[in-house]
């Protein structure tokens, strides 16, 4: 099998494919592929690896030859997936070896808020710190406060562990269904999602990007929220509303905020939740650490041969591919 990846990946996952007798091709170049440049690329490939590729109805048309698609992440937001479904193309995903790591930079993005941290930073580089003040730079403590999980999965779960570990933090949560096994090790509550917003201290978003979380958390959202909230969003940027969000916080309606994720990515540079003290934003790292992305790549060279040897990848986002056969 012939495979085309869009990025330059860990050298983990190349190992595997080509240990396993696959011919590897790779976009090496510092920029993202035009639709009509990976189209090409793709026709004389087998099975896609993608990372940061967005894989559009038009181009997956023109790609239906393709045996499998093994996307480089565990949301599969960038894939039209009922598209993929429709012909017939498997598409995998890494599910679970990155949940410590994109927890951790929820966790990080929580203290930053807390304490400004990036701002305090950026004071220093910008000669402003000159005399000790002890009514100034105060932050907030979030020891024996309320974390909010809005999607308690995979990496809700681990983000919920960090903050009643650390902080002794209350863990109440929204999720689609409850997860009774958190709620035995944690004592997490399943409330509803106005609950959520009325007594979160801190609430942390970990769903995917659906039809039914895009622009969830918009002004009404907010509004409803404690005013000495701080909200972290290290699942999708398009779950909240960015001009919505930069009201809420110009306007005290929420105290912080804490983001791995933009809406669009990359953030502009101007953008102005770039230069508010309580608001720290990260250009999407949730994953990145050596260890997780190498397993990530893993991951999805494994789904590659999985179907190089007619079998199903073992991380599967579309089993219904294989319903009719
Ligand atoms: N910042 C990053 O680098 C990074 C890294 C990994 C994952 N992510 C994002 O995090 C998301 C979550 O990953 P995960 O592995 O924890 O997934 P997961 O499937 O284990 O958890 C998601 C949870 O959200 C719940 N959920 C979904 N829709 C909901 C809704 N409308 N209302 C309430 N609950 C809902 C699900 O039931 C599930 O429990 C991914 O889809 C991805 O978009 C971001
Ligand atoms: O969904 C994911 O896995 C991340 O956003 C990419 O690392």
């Amino acid at each position: 099998m012939n495979v085309f990846i869009t990025r330059i990946i860990p050298e983990s996952g190349l190992r595997l494919l080509e240990d396993a007798g696959l011919k590897v091709k790779q976009w090496t170049e510092k920029r993202s592929m035009t639709r009509g440049e990976l189209i090409d690329a793709c026709q004389g490939a087998d099975a896609l690896l993608n990372a940061g590729q967005r894989l559009d109805e038009q181009f997956l048309e023109a790609s239906k030859h393709l045996k499998v698609i093994a996307l480089h992440s565990v949301g599969y937001d960038n894939i039209a997936i009922e598209t993929a479904t429709r012909l017939g193309i498997p598409v995998g995903n890494t599910p679970g070896v990155l949940s410590g790591a994109t927890a951790d930079t929820a966790f990080l993005l929580m203290m930053a808020a807390a304490r400004n941290a990036f701002y305090m930073n950026r004071k220093i580089t910008a000669g402003e710190w000159d005399f000790f003040e002890p009514t100034a730079n105060l932050g907030k403590e979030l020891s024996g406060c309320t974390l909010g999980v809005f999607g308690l999965g995979k990496i809700g779960v681990e983000m919920a562990r960090r903050c009643a570990g650390a902080f002794g933090m209350k863990i109440i949560y929204h999720n689609r269904n409850r997860n009774e096994e958190a709620e035995h090790e944690l004592g997490a509550k399943l409330v509803s999602f106005e609950e959520l917003l009325k007594q979160s201290d801190v609430l942390t978003v970990h769903t995917a990007l659906t039809a039914e979380t895009e622009g969830k958390f918009d002004l009404e959202v907010f509004k409803q929220m404690k005013p000495g909230a701080i909200f972290i969003n290290t699942a999708r940027g398009a779950i909240h509303q960015e001009t919505d969000l930069i009201y809420a916080l110009e306007n005290k309606l929420i105290w912080g905020a804490g983001l791995d994720v933009t809406n669009p990515e990359p953030m502009h540079a101007d953008n102005p939740l770039l230069f508010m003290p309580n608001v720290a934003v990260l250009p999407h790292i949730g994953s990145a650490t050596e260890g997780t992305r190498s397993a990530m790549a893993r991951l999805a060279a494994e789904n590659i041969i999985a179907v190089s040897k007619g079998e199903r990848p073992p991380f599967l986002v579309n089993p219904e591919v294989y319903d009719s056969l």
